[in-house]
């Protein structure tokens, strides 16, 4: 669905690139997760791939349309959330879905149902300039799916949403997944990452490190441990043993074998702990 290949980008226009020569593909379907801490290059590349920056150099594809031309077709295709809401204030939640709408030469979606589906119904005709900024957030995310589209661009989904909005937008990415659309998630978030893609990409200073999918990369960079806890003498004791150190597992079959566990956890990696062994440094 989505190519890229040797993808280059400079605001300068010289030799200081902001985007150093990324390669990536996403298939139909798939929720492609493009993580990286601030200045990674992360929306720099979005904006190349949906139009708003130019394509300097390299090549990239949106089901076989070339990205470096534009056209009208490959605009119908896309759908993108930002972060940050572009809307217009003076206009309520309903006009400006409306207004969205006719820049497509698809069939589109009901307003309606779409503010709806993002919890905003009560709100739909107030002006968008009195929503908060997590309902600023939702009708951004809402207007994004007024194409339907084949290729969904989202940036940070839920950041700064509170926990039952961003279980909302979460069940919603899910559904679209599930109905074939394909999804680049933009974000920082690492449980979101973990928690909603196939593939994630480590992007760090303009390159991409590692590409794989989530669990793919704990069992490559995370350490396979148990927590125990047991009780010994009278005593609880608590210990985190390796599933890979001879001396670690004999000692875990001895304590299973001699019914002495009370509880056990395994403990893999988080993403962002193999992201800072990739790169050398944080998600933040
Ligand atoms: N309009 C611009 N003009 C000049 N340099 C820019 C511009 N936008 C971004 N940059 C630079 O390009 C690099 C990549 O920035 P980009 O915005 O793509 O990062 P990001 O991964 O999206 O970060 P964040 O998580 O903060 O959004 C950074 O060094 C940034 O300072």
């Amino acid at each position: 669905m989505l190519k890229v290949k040797n993808l280059y980008h400079s605001y300068t226009k010289d030799d200081n690139y902001a985007v150093k020569g990324i390669s990536f593909e996403i298939k139909k379907g798939e929720i492609f997760g493009f993580l990286g801490p601030n200045g990674a290059g992360k929306s720099t590349t979005q904006k190349i791939l949906t139009g708003l920056l130019p394509l300097q150099k390299g090549e990239a594809s949106i089901a076989g349309i070339d990205v470096k031309k534009p056209t009208e077709k490959l605009f119908n295709l896309i759908g993108v959330s930002f972060e940050h809401p572009n809307i217009y204030s003076k206009l309520t939640g309903y006009e400006n879905l409306e207004f969205y709408k006719k820049l497509f030469s698809v069939p589109t979606e009901d307003p309606k149902v779409l503010l709806k589906m993002v919890g905003l119904e009560d709100a739909v005709n107030k002006k968008a300039g009195d929503y908060s900024k997590g309902m600023k957030q939702r009708l951004v995310f809402a207007r994004s799916l007024i194409n339907n589209p084949q290729l969904w661009f989202l940036d940070e989904p839920i950041s700064g949403l509170d926990p039952t909005t961003a279980s909302n937008i979460k069940d919603i990415i899910k559904k679209k997944k599930d109905e074939g659309t394909t999804i680049f998630l933009t974000t920082h978030n690492m449980h979101i990452a973990d928690e909603l893609c196939d593939r994630v990409a480590f992007i760090n200073e303009g390159k991409i490190e590692v590409i794989d999918s989530p669990r793919n990369l704990k069992l490559k960079y995370g350490e396979q441990l148990v927590k125990v806890e047991y009780k010994e003498n009278n005593k609880l004791k608590r210990e985190r043993l390796s599933l890979i150190n001879d001396k670690d597992r004999d000692k875990l079959n001895k304590l299973v074998n001699e019914g002495k566990i009370e509880t056990i956890h395994s403990q893999e990696a988080t993403l962002e702990e193999i992201f800072i062994k990739v790169t050398g440094r944080g998600l933040k």
